[in-house]
């Protein structure tokens, strides 16, 4: 029988009502309880690592439970992280970022409903994570709804519906459908996970709308070592007020900033050589482009290279070097 590590960190799976509303108060083994139907599948031991609604989880959070599985890797064949929705497609890039190569998977899921409410979610889910854990693919991956997304590809794309995450530019590697597994995506083998323990937190995110004040990005620019700016259609910085948000951009960049340009379109990525707007920032100015990656992979991966270099020339070759498939296209090259 297979040897599953649970790791529980919050979420709505494991709230509990109060008056002020849902909060996390089930532990691990009180979640499992409601399923005795996952001791037929595996053995599970269990580790309650935090108890947060995952609003609140920071990036310390993502290098506790990567090491929480660094530390008890060998023991496992599996991993099943039980975890808020909210900010579940973060962690999940965190983790892909972290923990790299890993030939176990590492699975996380939560619910839109708690385990307690007549018609939750959270039963399948996690029944499906473990079974998942038990006979999928290696590396990290949220199973929900019965879909099977890459970490470094999923997105939270509904906030009440049960089918909660979306796999962004790249297919779902699987389904889960009344316990049978069909694997679309073969599984790659992996040797050995390699494991990292460092992010800088210093990274920052700026949703352009019509209109942003260039002293935002200043501030930003100013109190953080790396900055995303989510810019419309396939990417550029506005020419108002003669270009000065390029300007401020500019300053930044020659202080050492990392800026990297993408889209808050949610699907396909950017390209900043199709209009001037953007074209002649990626010309003039030694910045990245995060082109059909996700925004969630792309803050956690600027905070995993950032924790290791500021060097420009590396930071680049890092960011563009695929880790998790989370980015495949290159513009026209
Ligand atoms: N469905 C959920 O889990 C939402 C909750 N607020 C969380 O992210 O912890």
């Amino acid at each position: 029988m297979k040897k599953i590590l649970m790791i529980g960190t919050g979420g709505t799976i494991a709230s509990e009502m109060t008056p002020e509303g849902l909060t996390p108060e089930l532990n691990t083994h009180q979640l499992l309880a409601y399923l005795p139907r996952i001791a037929q599948l595996c053995h599970v031991d269990c580790i309650q690592l935090y108890s947060l609604d995952s609003t609140s989880i920071h990036p310390t959070h993502w290098l506790g439970t990567a090491q929480a599985i660094r530390e008890h890797y060998d023991d496992y064949d599996g991993f099943v992280i039980s975890h808020g929705t909210d900010t579940m497609a973060y962690t999940a890039a965190a983790l892909s970022y972290l923990v790299q190569d890993s030939p176990k998977p590492i699975i996380l899921t939560g619910a839109q409903k708690p385990i307690w409410f007549d018609g939750t979610d959270s039963k399948r889910n996690l029944t499906d994570a473990f079974l998942y854990a038990c006979r999928g693919c290696g590396g990290v991956q949220i199973v929900f709804n019965g879909r099977v997304i890459l970490g470094t590809r999923a997105r939270k794309t509904y906030s009440k519906s049960f089918r909660a995450f979306s796999s962004v530019n790249y297919p779902d590697l699987a389904v889960v459908q009344d316990e049978h597994l069909l694997q679309y995506i073969r599984c790659e083998s992996r040797p050995r996970p390699l494991f990292y323990d460092r992010l800088d937190p210093h990274v920052g995110l700026l949703k352009l709308i019509p209109g942003t004040e260039d002293a935002l990005a200043e501030f930003m620019l100013d109190r953080y070592d790396g900055l995303i700016i989510e810019s419309f259609g396939v990417g550029g910085l506005p020419e108002y007020d003669g270009g000065h948000l390029y300007d401020v951009v500019r300053r930044g960049v020659e202080r050492g900033k990392i800026v990297v340009m993408t889209t808050q379109v949610p699907n396909e990525g950017s390209d900043l050589t199709v209009y001037h707007v953007g074209g002649h920032l990626k010309s003039t100015l030694r910045l990245l482009e995060a082109y059909d990656m996700t925004t969630e992979a792309a803050v956690a991966k600027l905070m995993w290279i950032m924790g290791q270099t500021r060097e420009f020339s590396e930071v680049e070759r890092l960011f563009y070097q695929p880790v998790a498939q989370d980015i495949l296209r290159f513009g026209d090259e």
